[in-house]
């Protein structure tokens, strides 16, 4: 691929039609190699566990059956040089199924509209940054490509990824998230603007963002982001803030739940689509556990037993409420365990340091709600606990005491862990007949056995990890 005389990185393949299902009949708009992780120092006078963890990346790629296979090369997908640069300065060596189906429908010309799934952890974001870099007109100081994202987290994750990836590039990018730009800025003219829909809507009703040279518009978490019951409104906000026409339209998601499915092929019309079966939803590399508790309170004091295992790589605690993360966080702190605690109540600049200082390693637990449920990437978190399982009513109230067991929030949870082809565990605390239907119903929508383990039994415990994480 080469830049054209307007600066542009065109693409000469041509989309490859058998994976396109054109859909015409929507015309109305509504809107991180192989690395030893080390047993931790932290204090702990519970479990000694026994044994080290590798975690290896041998061959991930070679399975033909598995959604990181690939035998095109990024050259053929018709990449501009620059690009190659950065990827392979990020250790990519071929693409994942995604990329290597998605990348030449998105970088065809003229520009059509994208809905892509595909199992967590298999690459999604390379996909649509190359597309959002690939199109923007590095001579012309405007903003290009939006992207928009469901936690702050997320788009500051994604941004690295621009920025690595775009590093042999001259592009400019800023973020529209809360409490990050300079009081008073009227004026944004970076390439990509990558935030979250409040405040992006936000600079764009104050027209701190000119969208008149805007193509490209990204929606991560797609099935999250429509969700009339969780961002839609805003998303659609957006969407009315930006050209009507001319712009490519790129959804992503580990899921695309039924109920969402409709709005989404509306919103982005006549995309070219790349689905999963419901069989396919959940990684393979990830084996789920569960442990039946007595009560609430016993719940906690499992928690405090795994503490060592949980340390052995990283982990992440889901629960459903942040008066549960922070008051479990609080406890095992006072009792001398090292945890962070992370959720939506915290401010701007703690959150920021929370989440580095989990991704940098330096703290290995991390307990937190579904504010990171989605797209957070930390190849070094081998182990998620459901301390909570995801729950959600119809209208989409987690908190109702009528919820149900949410399987694509629970699909997104234990896909923190079993990144690119890695192993990882996931473990559902359960603790009464209710949270024992509830996780039920979650193993048949799956089609995927969900495996006891004894709560009093640690070594059984060590032992079944042990093996699953080999
Ligand atoms: N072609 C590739 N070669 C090697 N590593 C890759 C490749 N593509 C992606 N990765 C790595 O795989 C990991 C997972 O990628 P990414 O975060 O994009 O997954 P995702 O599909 O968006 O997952 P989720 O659904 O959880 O958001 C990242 O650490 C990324 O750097």
């Amino acid at each position: 691929m080469e830049k054209d005389a307007d600066g542009f990185y065109t693409p000469k393949l041509e989309a490859s039609a058998p994976l396109a299902q054109a859909e015409s009949k929507d015309t109305k708009e509504e809107e991180e190699q192989p690395e030893p992780i080390p047993s931790s120092s932290s204090r702990t006078d519970l479990i000694a566990s026994t044994f080290e963890v590798t975690v290896t990346l041998a061959d991930q790629q070679a399975d033909p059956n598995s959604p990181l296979f690939s035998a095109k090369t990024f050259e053929e997908l018709g990449l501009h040089q620059d690009l190659l640069k950065g990827l392979y300065d990020l250790g990519f060596s071929k693409p994942s199924k995604i990329q290597e189906r998605a990348l030449p429908l998105l970088l065809a010309n003229p520009p059509q509209n994208m809905i892509g799934q595909s199992q967590s952890g298999t690459g999604k974001t390379a996909a649509f940054v190359l597309t959002m870099l690939s199109r923007v007109d590095f001579s012309k100081n405007k903003t290009q490509a939006l992207c928009l994202a469901p936690s702050r987290e997320l788009a500051r994750q994604i941004m690295s990824v621009v920025v690595a990836m775009g590093k042999f590039t001259p592009v400019q990018t800023e973020y529209a998230i809360k409490d990050n730009l300079p009081k008073g800025t009227s004026r944004i003219t970076a390439h990509i603007v990558v935030g979250t829909p409040g405040t992006m809507t936000d600079l764009l009703r104050r027209k701190v963002i000119d969208t008149s040279e805007v193509k490209v518009f990204v929606l991560d978490e797609a099935d999250n982001m429509l969700d009339q019951d969780g961002l839609g409104d805003q998303t659609l906000r957006v969407k009315n803030l930006i050209p009507r026409t001319g712009v490519q339209i790129i959804l992503f998601s580990a899921t695309f739940p039924d109920h969402v499915r409709n709005f989404a092929s509306k919103f982005a019309p006549s995309a070219n689509k790349i689905e999963l079966q419901r069989e396919e939803l959940s990684v393979e590399g990830i084996r789920q556990f569960y442990m039946d508790c007595r009560n609430e309170e016993h719940k906690y004091d499992i928690l405090v037993s795994l503490y060592q295992l949980l340390t052995i790589g990283q982990s992440i605690i889901f629960c459903q409420h942040r008066h549960t993360a922070d008051r479990i966080s609080q406890r095992m702190s006072a009792e001398g365990h090292k945890v962070a605690s992370l959720h939506g109540a915290k401010d701007a600049g703690e959150r920021d340091a929370i989440i580095d200082n989990f991704r940098e390693g330096r703290d290995k637990v991390l307990i937190t709600t579904n504010v990171i449920a989605r797209g957070i990437d930390i190849m070094q978190v081998n182990m998620v606990v459901n301390y909570d399982l995801p729950l959600m009513n119809e209208r989409g109230n987690q908190h109702s005491h009528d919820a149900r067991p949410d399987v694509e929030t629970y699909i997104h949870r234990i896909g923190r862990t079993g990144r690119f082809g890695r192993k990882g565990i996931s473990i559902n605390f359960v603790h009464d007949r209710q949270t024992w239907s509830q996780m039920e119903e979650i193993e048949k929508t799956l089609g995927k056995k969900i495996i006891r383990i004894e709560t009093n039994d640690l070594e059984e415990m060590e032992e079944k990890m042990k093996k699953a994480l080999k």
